[in-house]
Protein backbone atom coordinates (compact mmCIF):
# COMPACT_ATOMS: atom_id res chain seq x y z
CA UNK A 1 0.00 0.00 0.00
CA UNK A 2 1.55 3.12 -1.22
CA UNK A 3 0.96 5.93 1.27
CA UNK A 4 2.05 9.75 0.57
CA UNK A 5 2.11 12.39 3.35
CA UNK A 6 2.71 16.10 2.54
CA UNK A 7 3.02 19.35 4.35
CA UNK A 8 1.04 22.41 4.12
CA UNK A 9 0.90 25.66 5.56
CA UNK A 10 -2.11 27.33 6.99
CA UNK A 11 -4.39 28.43 6.04
CA UNK A 12 -5.63 25.21 4.76
CA UNK A 13 -7.96 24.97 1.55
CA UNK A 14 -11.79 23.96 2.13
CA UNK A 15 -11.07 20.32 0.94
CA UNK A 16 -8.34 19.33 2.94
CA UNK A 17 -10.20 20.99 6.28
CA UNK A 18 -13.50 19.17 4.55
CA UNK A 19 -11.07 15.39 4.76
CA UNK A 20 -9.69 16.31 8.29
CA UNK A 21 -13.11 16.90 9.47
CA UNK A 22 -14.26 13.64 8.22
CA UNK A 23 -11.81 11.87 10.02
CA UNK A 24 -12.32 13.65 13.58
CA UNK A 25 -15.99 12.53 13.03
CA UNK A 26 -15.07 8.73 13.02
CA UNK A 27 -13.66 9.13 17.18
CA UNK A 28 -15.94 9.45 19.97
CA UNK A 29 -13.11 11.15 21.49
CA UNK A 30 -12.70 15.27 20.40
CA UNK A 31 -9.72 15.93 18.94
CA UNK A 32 -11.16 19.16 17.84
CA UNK A 33 -8.44 21.12 20.78
CA UNK A 34 -5.87 19.41 20.59
CA UNK A 35 -5.46 19.31 16.70
CA UNK A 36 -6.30 22.97 16.40
CA UNK A 37 -9.18 22.82 14.09
CA UNK A 38 -10.03 26.50 14.90
CA UNK A 39 -6.44 27.71 13.60
CA UNK A 40 -6.69 25.73 10.11
CA UNK A 41 -8.30 27.98 8.22
CA UNK A 42 -6.69 31.09 9.83
CA UNK A 43 -4.10 32.84 7.74
CA UNK A 44 -2.82 34.93 10.80
CA UNK A 45 -1.91 32.19 12.11
CA UNK A 46 1.45 30.31 11.82
CA UNK A 47 0.34 26.78 12.27
CA UNK A 48 0.60 23.45 9.64
CA UNK A 49 -0.28 20.10 8.70
CA UNK A 50 1.31 16.85 7.71
CA UNK A 51 -1.59 15.07 5.61
CA UNK A 52 -1.03 11.70 5.08
CA UNK A 53 -3.63 10.04 2.06
CA UNK A 54 -3.82 6.72 0.53
CA UNK A 55 -3.68 5.91 -3.36
CA UNK A 56 -6.90 6.08 -3.59
CA UNK A 57 -7.27 9.53 -1.81
CA UNK A 58 -8.62 8.82 1.70
CA UNK A 59 -7.07 11.17 4.20
CA UNK A 60 -6.13 8.05 6.92
CA UNK A 61 -4.24 10.32 9.11
CA UNK A 62 -2.63 13.61 9.61
CA UNK A 63 -0.67 15.78 12.43
CA UNK A 64 -0.76 19.44 13.16
CA UNK A 65 0.94 22.40 14.82
CA UNK A 66 0.56 26.01 15.76
CA UNK A 67 2.64 28.63 17.05
CA UNK A 68 0.31 29.31 19.87
CA UNK A 69 0.98 32.90 20.75
CA UNK A 70 3.71 33.81 17.86
CA UNK A 71 6.19 33.27 19.61
CA UNK A 72 8.10 30.40 17.88
CA UNK A 73 6.58 27.79 20.21
CA UNK A 74 5.01 25.23 18.89
CA UNK A 75 2.24 22.91 19.80
CA UNK A 76 1.26 19.91 17.44
CA UNK A 77 -0.68 16.75 18.00
CA UNK A 78 -1.59 13.68 15.60
CA UNK A 79 -4.24 11.51 14.76
CA UNK A 80 -4.66 7.94 12.78
CA UNK A 81 -7.09 6.13 11.98
CA UNK A 82 -7.41 2.89 13.81
CA UNK A 83 -7.29 0.41 11.20
CA UNK A 84 -3.91 1.92 9.95
CA UNK A 85 -2.06 2.23 13.02
CA UNK A 86 1.02 0.34 14.28
CA UNK A 87 2.46 0.75 10.75
CA UNK A 88 4.51 3.73 11.67
CA UNK A 89 2.25 6.32 9.90
CA UNK A 90 2.46 8.38 13.09
CA UNK A 91 5.87 7.96 13.29
CA UNK A 92 6.38 9.53 9.96
CA UNK A 93 3.89 12.19 10.56
CA UNK A 94 5.81 13.25 13.41
CA UNK A 95 8.80 13.27 11.28
CA UNK A 96 6.75 15.87 9.53
CA UNK A 97 6.02 17.85 11.90
CA UNK A 98 10.13 17.88 13.02
CA UNK A 99 10.62 18.81 9.90
CA UNK A 100 8.19 21.89 9.45
CA UNK A 101 9.97 22.83 13.30
CA UNK A 102 13.02 22.92 12.03
CA UNK A 103 11.82 25.06 8.82
CA UNK A 104 10.47 27.40 10.59
CA UNK A 105 12.90 27.37 13.37
CA UNK A 106 10.94 26.93 15.83
CA UNK A 107 12.66 27.36 19.96
CA UNK A 108 10.14 25.17 21.96
CA UNK A 109 7.72 22.72 20.91
CA UNK A 110 5.41 20.75 23.12
CA UNK A 111 3.13 17.49 22.01
CA UNK A 112 -0.36 18.02 23.34
CA UNK A 113 -1.53 14.88 24.07
CA UNK A 114 -5.29 13.67 25.22
CA UNK A 115 -4.41 11.15 28.11
CA UNK A 116 -4.51 7.64 26.91
CA UNK A 117 -1.62 4.63 27.35
CA UNK A 118 -0.77 4.38 23.90
CA UNK A 119 -0.38 8.08 23.00
CA UNK A 120 2.14 7.73 26.27
CA UNK A 121 4.09 4.47 24.39
CA UNK A 122 3.62 6.76 21.15
CA UNK A 123 5.50 10.04 22.65
CA UNK A 124 8.42 7.79 24.85
CA UNK A 125 9.14 6.24 21.35
CA UNK A 126 9.59 9.78 19.76
CA UNK A 127 11.84 10.49 22.93
CA UNK A 128 9.55 12.75 24.28
CA UNK A 129 8.85 13.41 28.25
CA UNK A 130 5.92 14.44 30.20
CA UNK A 131 6.25 17.81 30.89
CA UNK A 132 2.49 19.52 32.21
CA UNK A 133 -1.09 18.88 31.99
CA UNK A 134 -3.91 20.72 31.64
CA UNK A 135 -7.17 20.60 32.04
CA UNK A 136 -10.24 22.47 29.37
CA UNK A 137 -12.97 23.70 31.73
CA UNK A 138 -16.26 24.55 30.55
CA UNK A 139 -19.39 26.29 32.14
CA UNK A 140 -22.87 27.13 30.74
CA UNK A 141 -23.81 30.91 29.39
CA UNK A 142 -25.30 32.98 32.45
CA UNK A 143 -28.62 34.75 31.35
CA UNK A 144 -27.85 37.52 33.84
CA UNK A 145 -25.68 38.30 36.48
CA UNK A 146 -25.23 41.55 38.44
CA UNK A 147 -21.53 42.65 40.10
CA UNK A 148 -20.92 43.18 43.01
CA UNK A 149 -21.72 47.04 43.94
CA UNK A 150 -18.90 48.92 43.58
CA UNK A 151 -17.48 46.77 40.95
CA UNK A 152 -17.01 47.12 37.46
CA UNK A 153 -15.43 45.61 34.24
CA UNK A 154 -14.59 47.09 31.03
CA UNK A 155 -12.58 46.90 27.90
CA UNK A 156 -8.97 47.72 28.63
CA UNK A 157 -7.98 50.63 26.48
CA UNK A 158 -4.53 52.08 28.26
CA UNK A 159 -1.16 51.37 27.17
CA UNK A 160 -0.34 47.48 28.35
CA UNK A 161 2.55 48.95 30.74
CA UNK A 162 -0.61 49.91 32.75
CA UNK A 163 -1.25 46.16 33.09
CA UNK A 164 2.51 44.92 33.61
CA UNK A 165 2.50 44.99 37.36
CA UNK A 166 -0.33 43.11 38.23
CA UNK A 167 0.41 40.72 35.67
CA UNK A 168 4.31 40.28 36.28
CA UNK A 169 2.89 39.69 40.35
CA UNK A 170 -0.04 37.51 39.93
CA UNK A 171 2.36 35.38 37.33
CA UNK A 172 5.49 36.27 35.98
CA UNK A 173 7.70 37.79 33.07
CA UNK A 174 6.32 35.41 30.84
CA UNK A 175 3.24 36.84 30.69
CA UNK A 176 4.20 40.13 28.92
CA UNK A 177 4.59 38.63 25.33
CA UNK A 178 1.26 36.55 25.48
CA UNK A 179 -0.77 39.92 26.44
CA UNK A 180 1.37 42.13 23.96
CA UNK A 181 -0.12 39.47 21.54
CA UNK A 182 -3.66 39.10 23.05
CA UNK A 183 -3.76 42.95 22.40
CA UNK A 184 -2.68 43.36 18.97
CA UNK A 185 -4.89 40.41 18.26
CA UNK A 186 -7.95 40.72 16.02
CA UNK A 187 -10.70 38.45 18.05
CA UNK A 188 -8.86 39.02 21.69
CA UNK A 189 -10.46 41.66 24.10
CA UNK A 190 -8.79 42.39 27.43
CA UNK A 191 -11.03 43.15 30.08
CA UNK A 192 -10.04 45.22 33.58
CA UNK A 193 -12.19 44.69 37.03
CA UNK A 194 -12.01 47.82 39.01
CA UNK A 195 -13.71 48.52 42.36
CA UNK A 196 -14.09 51.93 43.29
CA UNK A 197 -11.87 52.96 40.12
CA UNK A 198 -8.38 50.55 41.03
CA UNK A 199 -7.77 47.72 39.09
CA UNK A 200 -7.91 44.86 40.73
CA UNK A 201 -8.29 41.83 38.42
CA UNK A 202 -7.92 41.21 34.28
CA UNK A 203 -8.61 38.49 31.57
CA UNK A 204 -8.96 38.25 28.05
CA UNK A 205 -11.77 36.59 25.88
CA UNK A 206 -11.36 35.10 23.02
CA UNK A 207 -13.51 34.41 20.59
CA UNK A 208 -12.95 31.11 18.44
CA UNK A 209 -15.24 29.61 15.98
CA UNK A 210 -18.19 29.42 18.08
CA UNK A 211 -16.92 29.17 21.37
CA UNK A 212 -15.98 32.01 23.87
CA UNK A 213 -12.64 30.93 25.77
CA UNK A 214 -11.04 32.59 28.78
CA UNK A 215 -7.46 33.64 29.11
CA UNK A 216 -4.64 35.33 31.05
CA UNK A 217 -7.17 35.43 34.24
CA UNK A 218 -5.50 36.86 37.14
CA UNK A 219 -6.10 39.12 40.10
CA UNK A 220 -3.54 41.31 41.83
CA UNK A 221 -2.01 39.38 44.62
CA UNK A 222 -2.92 41.70 47.50
CA UNK A 223 -6.64 41.66 46.52
CA UNK A 224 -7.13 37.70 46.15
CA UNK A 225 -9.26 35.32 48.24
CA UNK A 226 -11.71 38.80 48.41
CA UNK A 227 -14.16 36.84 45.63
CA UNK A 228 -13.27 39.62 42.81
CA UNK A 229 -11.86 35.83 41.13
CA UNK A 230 -15.36 34.60 41.20
CA UNK A 231 -17.11 37.36 40.49
CA UNK A 232 -14.97 37.66 37.25
CA UNK A 233 -15.68 34.42 36.09
CA UNK A 234 -19.52 34.54 36.68
CA UNK A 235 -19.29 37.86 34.32
CA UNK A 236 -17.50 36.23 32.01
CA UNK A 237 -20.12 33.33 31.59
CA UNK A 238 -22.65 36.50 30.96
CA UNK A 239 -20.75 37.84 28.44
CA UNK A 240 -20.58 33.94 26.41
CA UNK A 241 -24.35 34.57 26.89
CA UNK A 242 -24.28 38.10 25.68
CA UNK A 243 -22.15 37.00 22.83
CA UNK A 244 -24.51 34.64 21.66
CA UNK A 245 -22.91 31.15 22.74
CA UNK A 246 -23.78 28.32 25.00
CA UNK A 247 -20.64 28.11 27.21
CA UNK A 248 -17.48 29.90 28.51
CA UNK A 249 -13.86 27.68 27.95
CA UNK A 250 -10.71 27.86 29.66
CA UNK A 251 -7.59 25.85 30.09
CA UNK A 252 -5.60 25.56 33.09
CA UNK A 253 -2.54 23.68 34.73
CA UNK A 254 -3.53 20.88 37.14
CA UNK A 255 -0.99 22.17 39.13
CA UNK A 256 -2.60 25.58 38.98
CA UNK A 257 -4.60 26.03 42.42
CA UNK A 258 -6.85 28.13 39.95
CA UNK A 259 -8.79 25.04 39.29
CA UNK A 260 -10.90 25.79 42.79
CA UNK A 261 -11.45 29.24 41.98
CA UNK A 262 -13.13 27.18 38.52
CA UNK A 263 -15.06 25.00 40.41
CA UNK A 264 -16.83 27.68 42.97
CA UNK A 265 -17.99 29.61 39.41
CA UNK A 266 -19.30 26.15 38.26
CA UNK A 267 -16.69 25.15 35.27
CA UNK A 268 -17.15 21.58 35.22
CA UNK A 269 -13.77 19.31 33.78
CA UNK A 270 -14.30 18.43 30.02
CA UNK A 271 -11.03 16.15 28.87
CA UNK A 272 -7.26 16.58 30.75
CA UNK A 273 -4.28 17.31 27.91
CA UNK A 274 -1.27 16.35 28.56
CA UNK A 275 1.98 18.24 27.00
CA UNK A 276 5.11 16.72 26.53
CA UNK A 277 8.14 17.44 25.52
CA UNK A 278 11.88 17.16 23.61
CA UNK A 279 14.91 18.71 23.94
CA UNK A 280 16.71 20.46 21.27
CA UNK A 281 19.04 17.99 20.02
C1 LIG B 1 -7.44 30.34 32.15
C2 LIG B 1 -6.32 30.95 33.00
O1 LIG B 1 -6.03 32.09 32.84
S1 LIG B 1 -5.52 29.95 34.12
C3 LIG B 1 -4.53 31.05 35.09
C4 LIG B 1 -5.23 31.58 36.30
N1 LIG B 1 -4.48 32.67 36.91
C5 LIG B 1 -3.41 32.51 37.75
O2 LIG B 1 -2.98 31.40 38.04
C6 LIG B 1 -2.76 33.80 38.27
C7 LIG B 1 -2.55 33.76 39.78
N2 LIG B 1 -3.81 33.59 40.51
C8 LIG B 1 -4.77 34.55 40.63
O3 LIG B 1 -4.66 35.64 40.06
C9 LIG B 1 -5.96 34.27 41.51
O4 LIG B 1 -5.60 33.33 42.49
C10 LIG B 1 -7.21 33.74 40.77
C11 LIG B 1 -7.55 34.66 39.60
C12 LIG B 1 -6.97 32.36 40.21
C13 LIG B 1 -8.39 33.69 41.80
O5 LIG B 1 -8.75 34.98 42.17
P1 LIG B 1 -9.38 35.31 43.64
O6 LIG B 1 -9.96 36.66 43.53
O7 LIG B 1 -8.36 35.08 44.68
O8 LIG B 1 -10.54 34.21 43.81
P2 LIG B 1 -11.86 34.39 44.74
O9 LIG B 1 -11.50 35.18 45.94
O10 LIG B 1 -12.98 34.93 43.91
O11 LIG B 1 -12.17 32.89 45.15
C14 LIG B 1 -13.35 32.22 44.72
C15 LIG B 1 -13.47 30.93 45.50
O12 LIG B 1 -12.32 30.10 45.26
C16 LIG B 1 -11.64 29.82 46.50
N3 LIG B 1 -10.19 29.93 46.30
C17 LIG B 1 -9.52 31.01 45.86
N4 LIG B 1 -8.20 30.74 45.78
C18 LIG B 1 -8.06 29.47 46.19
C19 LIG B 1 -6.93 28.62 46.37
N5 LIG B 1 -5.69 29.04 46.10
N6 LIG B 1 -7.14 27.36 46.82
C20 LIG B 1 -8.40 26.92 47.12
N7 LIG B 1 -9.51 27.69 46.97
C21 LIG B 1 -9.34 28.95 46.52
C22 LIG B 1 -12.08 30.91 47.45
O13 LIG B 1 -12.02 30.46 48.79
C23 LIG B 1 -13.51 31.17 47.01
O14 LIG B 1 -14.41 30.19 47.57
P3 LIG B 1 -15.91 30.56 48.03
O15 LIG B 1 -16.66 30.96 46.79
O16 LIG B 1 -16.42 29.29 48.64
O17 LIG B 1 -15.75 31.69 49.00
Amino acid sequence: MNISLSIESFPLDSYTIQDMKQLLREFEEDYRGVLQEASWSQPNVRGFAVLAYTEDGRLIGFATSVDIVNLHHYEWSVLVHPEYRRMSIGSALADGIHHGHAQRQADAQHAAFIENPDAEKFLQSLGYEPDFKEIQMAADALKEMALPEGLAILPFEGPIEELEPLLVSAFDEGILPVIAFNQAEEGREIWVMKKDGELVATATLVQEEGALWLTAFAVDPSQQRKGYGKAFLLWSRYMAHVQGMEQIMLDVETANDALHVYQKAQFEPVQTIAYWTKQKA
